[in-house]
């Protein structure tokens, strides 16, 4: 079983592609959370649950050939009903995924900070989270639940109860939207809980002290990387259109011998010599 569940507290910030979980590990996150709406964005689409399964899968096997960081994984609604929920589970743990993350929204799924999104029902989820216990082997599930922005929170709690009672590991409240509420949930839901700090949506910012003193064991912050990149490389685009030399903002770019560093460069560039010469000592 993946051993996510063996510290006490883990701050995981979002990444979407495997540079930025390496970066992540390197400044000494312990988890990293592929973000479907970060994953989505930068491959310039919505989220709105319309990639494959292939993709994530692909991008979950991406990240896990770079680095040994535990990944949870953001499957949206499973892809589909029972039977692709299962393939889906399947799929993302033999790509390396650590945790699986299935929420109740009704497909087409929103990000759970929007307005108007809808969740299915009890029943249907249940089946769901059924299935991903069936199929999955050593990951851990992570059941979302989007009530509480449409059915308000006393049915958040009720759904995260029985969501643990049907084989989830952790619970993920969807957008709540104080601290007071982060606290009502802990104090009524028995279970290793999931806190989304991500920006510009229904919850205000509370630092990650504030979440595990209240009880929680993770925090996400799922779109922070993306964003803070998104913003860079754009200001790097405006000055190089407008000066035409990136003279001015080379305090701003990450150095060669940084950014090789972070990839390891030296270690495949040594493995190759050594093959070398050890082919040149065998002639
Ligand atoms: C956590 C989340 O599912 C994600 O895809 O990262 C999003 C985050 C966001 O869109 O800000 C969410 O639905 O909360
Ligand atoms: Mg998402």
């Amino acid at each position: 079983m993946s051993n996510l569940l063996d510290e006490k507290f883990t701050v995981v910030p979002g990444v979407f592609n495997p540079f930025a979980a390496l970066l992540a590990k390197r400044n000494g996150f312990k988890a990293v959370y592929l973000s479907g709406g970060a994953l989505t964005s930068s491959y310039g689409l919505p989220d709105l649950g319309m990639i494959t399964i292939t993709e994530l899968a692909d991008m979950v096997r991406k990240i896990h050939e770079v680095t040994d960081i535990p990944v949870i994984v953001d499957a949206d609604t499973g892809f589909g009903e029972t039977l692709n929920v299962y393939r889906t589970v399947r799929l993302l743990e033999d790509a390396g995924a650590a945790a699986i993350q299935i929420e109740d929204q009704v497909s087409p799924k929103r990000c759970g900070h929007l307005d108007g999104k809808e969740v299915i029902s009890r029943e249907n989820m249940i089946e769901k989270i059924r299935s991903a216990n069936m199929a999955r082997k050593k990951s851990l599930i992570i059941a979302r639940t989007d009530s509480r922005a449409v059915k308000g929170l006393d049915e958040a709690v009720e759904r995260a109860r029985i969501y643990i009672d049907e084989g989830a590991d952790i619970i993920f409240p969807e957008a709540l939207t104080s601290v007071d509420e982060f606290k009502y949930v802990a104090d009524k839901v028995d279970a290793p809980l999931l806190a989304n700090m991500t920006e510009f949506g229904k919850t205000p910012l509370i630092d990650a002290g504030t979440f595990e003193r209240l009880g929680y064991r993770f925090v996400i912050f799922p779109v922070t990387t993306f964003r803070a990149a998104a913003r860079a490389m754009d200001e790097t685009l405006k000055a190089l259109k407008s000066d035409g030399t990136q003279k001015n903002i080379m305090n701003n770019l990450m150095t060669r011998a940084e950014q090789y560093d972070v990839i390891n460069y030296k270690f495949y560039e040594d493995f190759d010599k050594n093959i070398a010469e050890r082919d040149k000592k065998m002639l």
